[in-house]
């Protein structure tokens, strides 16, 4: 026999047995899908998206409860949208069921009293405050109108967060009116600075439940979503639960020269060497980890509903690996999941046409992958940027959190997951990492159970809308949201015990 063949044949076997190991993981990969749980709800345990509900999310979103900068926010705002909440749910502020504190000035905490003592109280977490609204134009609605239009209701907080807020308060208010009294003990917790890292609201919430001695059995906050064509290879909706959430590094850029006449500049300029800074950090991304961390999870969750390509793929993560690395890379929202993103949000300097800027500063914000830790990040920034005129300080860090559990595992994730099937029955649901953060931070210490997710759907084109133009809700969605949360309060109202033990992979 000749070479060529003979090698041929060398190499023919072990690739053929790499296909076959290919295609047996491919056709055996678990699915971790179950059906939906059947739903014995009856028209009365619906709560509809009437004239009036609208009315009260869109009058939330007139209240401009923005926070600036820890410390500096909207009290003004923040009391008049106390005062209407107190005004729009007369029944639960007017229960002996309830009992509401003001914390932090600012923040409120229910307190919803179970007739079951034995069972450790639940915790939904929203907030009341808002990012403000850039330059930006292009608008279709006034940021703070709450205008419904085209089925859409408009405005900052409609999916950030105040659909969350109003959500919940109108599920209980719709439990309350019908004369339910729950076994277990809930606690509603509404921070009102969350978009400034919530140490003024959910920080003090937080130690105050710590020196009561509370201990919950899960914490569900604001989060990801339901989620339309944004998973690649999968047609159907994904609901992800984060069960995770990424660190936080804020990193000040600062670099000094001499100022002086616009007529007679240096060669180089502070302004001039701190773009050079920001390009680098720019072309030269935090290490992909995509596959070390629990977004892995995610994957392997949907690997069955996938097209044959994807679920080739994700199937044989030991060889396709660096090509899934690839893939979640291309788009934003994937790619937030993959690495510590970099954000340059900040860049001034200068203060006149004709006068060289002596200082220029920029502000990195870097969400940090649980993979990663703090020091690593600084270490690449420092690496890459590679000049040391460019001053780098630590301005706020917070590191990746615990993971907490899910699956059959853990009953309260259970409950999250049958309460999404039970509103979305045509969705799938997959454990994820949230990609941006949440006031769960200061409630580590009540619970290993943190949850984050919000009950809306978002599709490739939404995920603008977070922070952005043209914030809003579908009316659909916010009855869905509603519906979710009453859901919730049903399932998690009674002893969550493991309830399954296997996938049943029929979906
Ligand atoms: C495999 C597909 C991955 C796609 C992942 C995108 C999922 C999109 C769903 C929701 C995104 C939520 C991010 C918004 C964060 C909101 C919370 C917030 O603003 N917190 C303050 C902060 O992070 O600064
Ligand atoms: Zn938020
Ligand atoms: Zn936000």
């Amino acid at each position: 026999m000749s070479t060529a063949p003979k090698l041929l044949q060398w190499v023919g076997v072990p690739f053929m047995c790499l296909v076959v190991i290919v295609v047996v993981r491919t056709v055996t990969f678990p699915s971790y899908q179950t059906r939906p749980p059947p739903c014995n709800a009856t028209d009365q345990d619906f709560i509809p998206a009437t004239r009036d509900r609208l009315d009260r999310l869109a009058g939330a979103v007139t209240f401009r409860t923005i926070s600036y900068e820890p410390g500096r926010g909207t009290p003004e705002e923040l009391l008049k949208f106390i005062a209407f909440i107190g005004d729009s749910f007369p029944v639960l502020h007017s229960s002996p069921l309830v009992t509401r504190e003001v914390v932090g000035n600012f923040s409120l905490l229910y307190r919803v009293e179970g007739s079951d003592s034995s069972l450790n109280p639940g915790l939904l977490a929203a907030h009341l405050d808002v990012v403000p609204v850039t330059e930006e134009p292009g608008w279709e609605a006034e940021p703070f109108s709450g205008q419904q239009k085209d089925g859409f209701v408009y405005g900052r907080g409609t999916i950030d967060d105040k659909h969350n807020v109003m959500g919940q308060l109108e599920a209980l208010e719709f439990h309350l009116k019908r004369g339910h009294r729950p076994r277990r003990t809930l606690y509603l917790a509404y921070g009102h600075d969350e978009e400034v890292s919530g140490y003024y609201g959910a920080q003090k919430i937080g130690e105050l439940l710590e020196d009561r001695g509370v201990k919950v059995e899960f914490v569900l906050d604001e989060g990801l979503t339901v989620t339309k064509g944004l998973v690649p290879g999968v047609a159907k909706k994904v609901a992800m639960v984060g069960v995770a959430e990424k660190g936080y590094l804020t990193v000040k850029l600062s670099v000094r020269m001499k100022g002086g006449h616009g007529s007679m500049p240096e060669k180089e300029s502070a302004i001039g060497i701190l773009s050079q800074a920001v390009a680098n950090l720019e072309r030269n991304p935090q290490p992909n980890l995509w596959g070390s961390g629990p977004e892995r999870d995610l994957t392997e969750h949907l690997a069955t509903e996938m097209s044959v390509l994807h679920r080739v793929v994700t199937s044989n993560l030991w060889l396709f690996t660096p090509v899934m690395r690839w893939v979640m890379t291309q788009k934003a929202g994937t790619n937030a999941l993959s690495r510590t993103t970099t954000a340059v949000t900040r860049f001034n300097a200068g203060i006149k046409d004709n006068v060289i800027a002596p200082e220029a500063v920029a502000t990195v914000n870097h969400r940090v992958h649980p993979k990663h830790t703090i020091q690593e990040v600084l270490d690449h920034d420092v690496k890459v940027i590679n000049d040391p005129r460019v001053k780098v300080e630590v301005v706020e860090s917070l590191v990746p959190a615990p993971v907490s559990p899910s699956g059959p595992e853990s009953p309260a994730y259970l409950a999250i997951q049958e309460s999404i099937q039970q509103i979305y029955p045509d969705s799938l649901v997959a454990p994820s990492v949230m990609i941006g953060n949440t006031d769960t931070r200061h409630y580590w210490n009540l619970t290993s159970a943190i949850y984050r997710f919000s009950p809306n759907v978002m599709g490739p084109e939404d995920l603008a809308r977070f922070h952005g133009v043209n914030e809003r809700i579908s009316i659909g969605d916010y009855e869905r949201t509603m519906n979710f949360y009453f859901h919730l309060m049903l399932n998690v109202d009674r002893p969550l015990v493991v309830r399954r033990h296997e996938h049943d992979g029929d979906l």
